[in-house]
């Protein structure tokens, strides 16, 4: 991560337990590597469901806090960053089993979005019909679709709305963008306008790149549901996670990077590295990877019997980047709701017009700025990032990002326009370019593409030992949702091969 005036989040209490002992060996039931959603969800599932009274669970994780990608940064003047634009699709149904709602009390964005088309000053207003009674049909996108782009609706939303989650996905399968055009009929305009910078906002690729399946998976969602924003932010996720594995007895410990992972007899061998240089040796008779796919990898590759799988092609990742402005009220829109850069190709993440969407978190969740100060969160995909890349290709510029965004924001807005490009009113509070955000969902053999997760005792179809498990959104959906699916198929996984049962309950395969 990249980013400017802020301060560290806070850690799990877990952290007091990093202070590593040089040099000791351990012993645990289960040794889940990586901190992210999927690992804890992992953790949560045995310590919840393990009929041995005293299985030892131990989470270690490489960084200070647990939360991977869905962490937040808290400034020491009271605005909450978002580790990269995130919200919380509430009807993500492994999600509404795992996390307690009301104590992340969300705030709920407006369903539909603002739209910013080419040439128009204003703003139009893309509305959900399902869940916005009073609008119309007929009305409902004016003016961002046309006619028929508004009677095609129907089709694509009785599909969502019909089928279940496991028969959308095992619909024949194409890329989100001919499914559009093609499928549903779309036109190219209307695609441009509103389904590319809606979608491609949440699965941080273009369209021709995403499978059709999380297309109608996302938009399932989203109809069904609400997406909304925590009150502690989106760190309150992972920490409320953190909390309910530690109440069950779970250790996690932070600032605890595996460096390797070997099976000796009957258990495995982890060894891992601690803030203070020392290492840990832990033995276990089950081990948990549930780092993002290239660590996980790595790991594998240098175990005994698993070398082949160095030779599987790497999964693609993608990388987004956000950038914060903290301003004094009134924010220029004041209702709760997603901005979408709708102005087409060559005017949405390029080099002059890098913006993909705009959001104000504090109009959503007035927890993410101080009183009396608002909060724009801007989101800008790989394709622009890359235009600022450094000559030497390993960094991003900044500042002349920062130029050409508060530039296409005072567009948007030529009231506030003075002030936004002001540094010193608008002031830029971080900039995150988050590389690896997501895996590949289209495309290849193990894109993330696959409601449920895949089997957890192989990677990539090569089979791992008995007690070794993989899971991360690589092995499901890239999604909070199929992290935490794949989390919980790893823990069952365990429990399953605690019991010694034949008759398999387990998620060795999907859900
Ligand atoms: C900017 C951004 C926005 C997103 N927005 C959304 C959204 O709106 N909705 C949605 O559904 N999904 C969203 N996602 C996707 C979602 O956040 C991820 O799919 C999910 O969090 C992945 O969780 P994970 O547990 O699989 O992996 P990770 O979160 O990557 O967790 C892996 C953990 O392993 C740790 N680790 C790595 N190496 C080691 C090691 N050697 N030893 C110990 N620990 C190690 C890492 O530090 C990390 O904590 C977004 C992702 C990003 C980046």
């Amino acid at each position: 991560f990249s980013m400017a005036s802020s301060s560290g989040s806070s850690g799990s209490s877990g952290s007091s337990h990093a202070a590593a002992e040089a040099n000791t060996e351990e012993w645990c039931d289960v040794c889940i590597i990586g901190g992210g959603v999927s690992g804890m969800a992992a953790a949560i599932e045995i310590a919840s469901n393990s009929k041995e009274e005293d299985t030892r669970v131990v989470l270690l994780e490489a960084d200070s806090a647990v939360g991977g990608r869905v962490r937040s940064d808290f400034t020491e003047d009271g605005f909450i960053l978002d580790r990269g634009f995130a919200v919380f699709i509430e009807r993500y149904p492994t999600a509404m089993e795992i996390l307690d709602y009301d104590g992340l009390e969300l705030r709920k964005f407006l369903p539909g979005a603002k739209v910013k088309l080419r040439d128009d000053e204003r703003l139009a207003t893309v509305v959900d019909p399902l869940r916005e009674r009073r609008a119309a049909f007929g009305t409902l996108t004016t003016p961002v679709a046309g006619v028929k782009d508004k009677a095609r609706l129907l089709p694509l939303f009785a599909t969502v709305l019909t089928k279940s989650i496991d028969e959308l996905f095992q619909m024949e399968e194409t890329d989100s963008l001919s499914c559009l055009l093609e499928r549903y009929g779309f036109s190219q305009d209307f695609v441009d306008a509103f389904f590319a910078p809606f979608l491609e906002g949440i699965y941080l690729i273009p369209l021709e790149f995403q499978s059709s399946r999380m297309l109608h998976f996302v938009l399932k969602m989203i109809a069904r549901g609400s997406t909304s924003l925590p009150r502690g932010g989106m760190q309150a996720v992972s920490d409320q996670m953190a909390a309910n594995a530690e109440s069950k007895g779970v250790e996690i410990k932070v600032s605890t990077k595996v460096l390797s992972i070997e099976k000796s007899g009957d258990l495995y061998s982890v060894s891992a590295e601690s803030e203070d240089c020392s290492t840990r040796h832990i033995k276990a008779k089950n081990v948990i990877l549930a780092t993002d796919v290239g660590v996980a990898k790595n790991l594998l590759t240098r175990m005994e019997g698993l070398e082949g799988i160095g030779a599987l092609p790497d999964l693609p990742q993608r990388t987004v980047g956000c950038l914060y402005y903290a301003f004094e009220s009134p924010a220029p829109v004041l209702e709760p709701i997603l901005l979408l850069n709708g102005e087409g190709r060559g005017r949405r993440s390029s080099k002059d017009f890098p913006i993909n969407s705009i959001c104000f978190p504090s109009m959503v969740q007035n927890t993410y700025s101080p009183k009396g100060f608002e909060l724009c969160s801007v989101s800008v995909l790989e394709s622009a990032l890359k235009a600022y890349s450094t000559e030497n290709g390993d960094g991003i510029d900044y500042e002349a990002l920062d130029k050409a965004v508060r530039r296409q924001i005072a567009g948007w807005f030529p009231d506030f326009a003075a002030g936004i490009l002001d540094e010193s009113v608008w002031v830029k509070k971080g900039a995150y370019c988050i590389p690896n955000a997501q895996p590949s969902q289209f495309g290849s053999s193990h894109s993330a593409n696959v409601s449920g997760g895949r089997p957890c005792g192989s990677f990539q179809g090569i089979g791992l030992p008995a007690g070794l498990l993989v899971c991360g959104d690589h092995t499901a959906t890239a999604t909070l949702n199929g992290a935490l699916e794949s989390g919980v198929n790893a823990g069952r996984g365990v429990l399953f091969r605690a019991s010694g049962s034949k008759s398999s309950s387990s998620r060795q395969g999907s859900r």
